[in-house]
Formats: structure tokens, sequence, C-alpha cells
């Protein structure tokens, strides 16, 4: 049994890295669409939906049209050998089982759709600068999915815009304010600025303006 405490999220660059799926159902439509955003697909099944050749256009997803079944252990091994994560996500356990044992064999990372894997898939919200990353590591998926929508509702536009203005401000208080504990109090009085949140809801420039009027108090005050 798989210990559900020991799963931490991560975040991984995925940009030059090989996902495969096998399987194109349900389950297998909904990791390939959420990786191909990420990574370097390859889906690997009997037949696909047009939503897959819509994938193909839009990222660099490759379509390998094959009955895993009918597949020699070395026809597979050609496909995952340099993947960093495999997804069995067929409708068949034994075949499912049997990649994730080749996998394995290689030391791949595998998802596995019926069981617990290595790794497991969260909900994610991304927007603007801001990941969030549900997971219930198994135990209700169905809940993560609920509570991805839930906190979907309070990450307003004005967060992405937050996050801006913060990347902004440190990049200067870097290179002005030398203590960063200094540095870190005034990026904490932006984030807690009542001022700051309300001036966002009118436009970035009005919240980002009045960032830097509380930046270049607390400098005065600090040089004082
Ligand atoms: C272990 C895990 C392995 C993995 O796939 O990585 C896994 C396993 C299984 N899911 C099953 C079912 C459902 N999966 C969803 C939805 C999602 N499933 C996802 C991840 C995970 N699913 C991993 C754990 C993550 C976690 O616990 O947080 C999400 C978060 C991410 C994604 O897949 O992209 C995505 C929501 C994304 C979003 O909305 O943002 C729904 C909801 C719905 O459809 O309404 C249902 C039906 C309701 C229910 O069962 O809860 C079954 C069949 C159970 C059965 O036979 O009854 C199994 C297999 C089993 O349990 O044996
Ligand atoms: N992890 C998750 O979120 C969930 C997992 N599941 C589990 O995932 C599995 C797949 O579920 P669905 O996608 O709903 O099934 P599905 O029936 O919609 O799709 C199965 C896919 O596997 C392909 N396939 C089957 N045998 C194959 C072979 N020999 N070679 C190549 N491709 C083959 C089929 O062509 C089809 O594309 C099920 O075992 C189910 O228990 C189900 C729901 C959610």
């Amino acid at each position: 049994m798989k210990d559900k405490n020991h799963f931490l999220p991560l975040l991984i660059d995925m940009s030059d890295k090989k996902v495969v799926i096998f399987g194109s159902g349900s389950v297998g439509e909904r990791k390939a669409n959420l990786f191909s955003e990420y990574a370097k697909v390859t889906v690997v099944s009997r037949s696909f939906y047009d939503i897959f050749y819509e994938l193909e256009d839009k990222y660099s997803i490759q379509l390998i049209k094959a009955d895993a079944r009918k597949l020699t252990d070395d026809e597979i091994n050609d496909v995952i050998r340099d993947a960093f994560l495999v997804i069995p996500a067929t409708n068949d356990r034994s075949i499912n089982e049997r990649i994730v044992k080749l996998s394995k064999s290689f030391g791949i990372l595998t998802n596995e759709v019926d069981a617990i894997g290595d790794v497991t898939v969260p909900a994610v919200i991304k927007r603007g600068g801001l990941t969030i990353s549900i997971s219930t590591a198994g135990s209700s998926p169905a809940f993560s999915r609920f509570t991805r929508r839930q906190v979907e509702k309070i990450i307003t536009p004005e967060f992405g815009d937050m996050i801006k203005i913060q990347d902004e401000m440190r990049t200067y208080l870097k290179s002005e304010v030398p203590d960063q504990r200094d540095r870190k109090d005034i990026l904490w009085d932006i984030l807690e600025s009542e001022e700051v949140w309300k001036g966002l809801e009118e436009s970035y420039e009005k919240g980002f303006n009045t960032a830097q009027g509380i930046v270049r108090k607390k400098i005065s005050e600090k040089v004082r």
C-alpha cells in the first residue's frame, strides 16, 4: 500500500519531456489535453477521435495507431525508452500492467489510472503567473474536481495582476534595498494593501501606481 502522505506537489519544467499515453478513451483524452499544453506527448491507441487530430494541429503531439496487444516488448520499449512519464490508460488492465512493468525496467515514472502510480495527476488551475494543484492522492478525484471549481470562483483576474506587480517590485527592490527583511516587509505591505487591490479592480495601472507609491514611501523612510 502506498502512503498518501508522501505525495508532494512539485513544479517540473515539462517543455522538453516526453509523455507517452496508451489509450484514447475518456481518460486518455483528459490526460492528453492536460499534458499536451506542457510537454511532448505521444498517444498510442487503436483509434482516435477528432479531438486528438485537433490536439495534433495545435501542439507537438504524436499519434500512433496500434493495438498494444499486438506490439512486442521491443516495439513498446522503442516508444517509451526516452519518456519521462508513461500513462497506460487503456481499459485493458493486463496491457496497462505490462506497460507499467516495461516502464519500470527503464526507471521511467508511471501514472496509473487504475491505481496509484509513482505520479498522481492533480486538478490544475492556471491563471497568469499562478499555478494551483489540487489532489486527494486518489481518495476522491471527484472531490478534487469539486474543489477546483470552488477555488476557481475566488481566483479573480486581480490575482494575476498582483503577481505581475510583485514580480516587478521584487526585482526592483533587489537592486535598491540591500536588506532582505526590508524587501520582504515592503512586498507584504503591497500584498496586504486594500488600496492596491481596490486600484487593480479599476485598472492594472491604478494598482501598480499605488504599489509604487508604497515602495517610494518605504524606501525614503528606510533611508532617513
Ligand atoms: C489516482 C488517480 C490517478 C490518475 O489518473 O492520475 C485517479 C484515479 C481514478 N479516477 C477515477 C474516476 C474519476 N476521475 C475523475 C477526475 C479526475 N481524476 C484525476 C486524477 C486521478 N484519478 C488521480 C487521483 C487524483 C486525486 O485523488 O486528486 C484528476 C484530478 C486529474 C486528471 O485526470 O486530469 C481529474 C479531475 C480534473 C479536474 O476536473 O480538474 C472523476 C471526476 C468526474 O469525472 O467527475 C472521476 C469519477 C468520480 C470519482 O471516482 O471520484 C477512477 C475510477 C473510479 C471507479 O472505478 O469508480 C480512478 C481509478 C481508481 O480509483 O481506481
Ligand atoms: N484515472 C482516472 O481519472 C480514471 C480512470 N479510469 C480507469 O481508466 C481506464 C480507461 O478508462 P476510459 O478512458 O474511460 O476507457 P475507454 O473505454 O473510454 O477507453 C479505452 C481506450 O483504450 C484503448 N485501448 C484498449 N485496448 C487497447 C489496445 N490493446 N491497444 C491500444 N489501445 C487500446 C481504446 O481504443 C480506447 O481508446 C479504465 O480502466 C477505468 O477503470 C476511469 C475513470 C477515471
